[in-house]
């Protein structure tokens, strides 16, 4: 059943772990992503897309430091999001673009660069869970730690990443652009990277705040403000998995709310990765959309329409094809 689909794509659909992250390396993952999307689009679905952007921030921040050698002064993390939102958003649109082209699709692609509002006296500001940039080795993160008095864990057994806050998402401060051009027709690209974070002040006005934005959560908000069918979040698992990367470990295919959040309760899915997909999954689903599904980028048609992946539903309504 077509529908309005907010896709919440994930860094792996842009730049993959091992990859140098090069701008054709980008463009070319992007444009495996454009082909899938469009794909969504001849079936006669209305998009709403979101990406995360850790890889390219915490690489568009070390490249800040380095331009101090020739007395450039660097930019702070919120613009670097920005930044992040502007280069993602290029080569989301362009490839889409090229792809709808091919295909005969008539449709306007618009990337909106979007604020969202958080708390400055959110308890995350303290204790940074967001992991950006590329992995590292211990040694490395130690020194980093030690030189720059930065903080660093390990992420999900990949490597070490440098973390930073990230406070939950507020409200979209665009979100009324992105209405009026999903009903213009267009395929709209927002919030990306989690949008970028603002502080409202006591003046009432609004400025950047340094933090990275997890983008699943703000994608929930998004697909809630847009009043979305599905949330299809696409990541590099095929599925959600409960004793992940143990003998036990076992994927979980058609789930309902009830259950997803008893195993989020006892701990199965890590907090800076899994985690928040599968709080916003289950915070879509509870608040009434009608599907979300967590799965790979291979499995985006199938996805999209509870066939593969994780498909979380409120009760246990949809057909899975266990295994995809
Ligand atoms: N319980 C789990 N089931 C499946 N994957 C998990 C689980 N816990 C942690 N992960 C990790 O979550 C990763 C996906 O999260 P993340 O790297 O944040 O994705 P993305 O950048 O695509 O948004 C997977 O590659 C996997 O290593
Ligand atoms: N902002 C964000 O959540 O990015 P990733 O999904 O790439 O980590």
């Amino acid at each position: 059943m077509p529908g309005t689909i907010v896709v919440a794509l994930g860094g792996n659909a842009i730049l993959q772990p091992g990859q140098k992250g090069t701008f054709e390396e980008q463009m070319e993952n992007v444009k495996i992503t454009a082909s899938q999307l469009a794909r969504l689009i001849l079936k006669g679905n209305r998009l709403v897309i979101t990406h995360g952007n850790g890889p390219q921030v915490g690489r568009i921040l070390q490249q800040q430091s380095m331009g101090e050698y020739g007395g450039i002064p660097p930019m702070p993390l919120f613009v670097c999001g920005a930044m992040s939102q502007g280069m993602i958003g290029y080569m989301v649109q362009q490839a889409l673009y090229n792809e709808f082209r091919k295909l005969g699709i008539d449709r306007t692609v618009v990337t909106l660069v979007s604020q969202v509002i958080v708390d400055t006296k959110d308890p995350a500001f303290s204790n940074p869970t967001k992991p950006i940039g590329a992995f590292y080795s211990q040694q490395e993160a130690m020194k980093a730690q030690k030189d720059r008095g930065e903080v660093w864990k390990e992420d999900s057994g990949r490597g070490w990443r440098r973390v930073v806050p990230s406070p939950p998402p507020g409200g979209l401060l665009e979100i009324s652009a992105v209405k009026a051009l999903i009903n213009h027709g267009a395929v709209v690209i927002a919030s990306g990277g989690g949008g970028i974070p603002v502080a409202v002040r006591d003046t009432g006005e609004v400025t950047g705040i340094d933090a990275v934005i997890d983008k699943d959560l703000a994608a929930e908000k998004l697909a809630e403000e847009v009043d979305a069918d599905v949330l299809l979040i696409l990541t590099d698992v095929s599925h959600v998995a409960i004793n992940y990367k143990t003998h036990l470990q076992q994927n979980l295919t058609a789930v309902t709310a009830e259950e997803l959040s008893d195993y989020y309760e006892q701990g199965h899915f890590k907090a800076g990765s899994m985690g928040p997909k599968v709080k916003a999954a289950l915070k879509f689903v509870e608040n009434g959309g009608r599907m979300a599904v967590i799965t790979s980028l291979g499995n985006a048609l199938l996805g999209a329409e509870g066939r593969a992946g994780t498909v979380v539903t409120r009760k246990a309504v949809v057909e899975n094809i266990a295994g995809i």
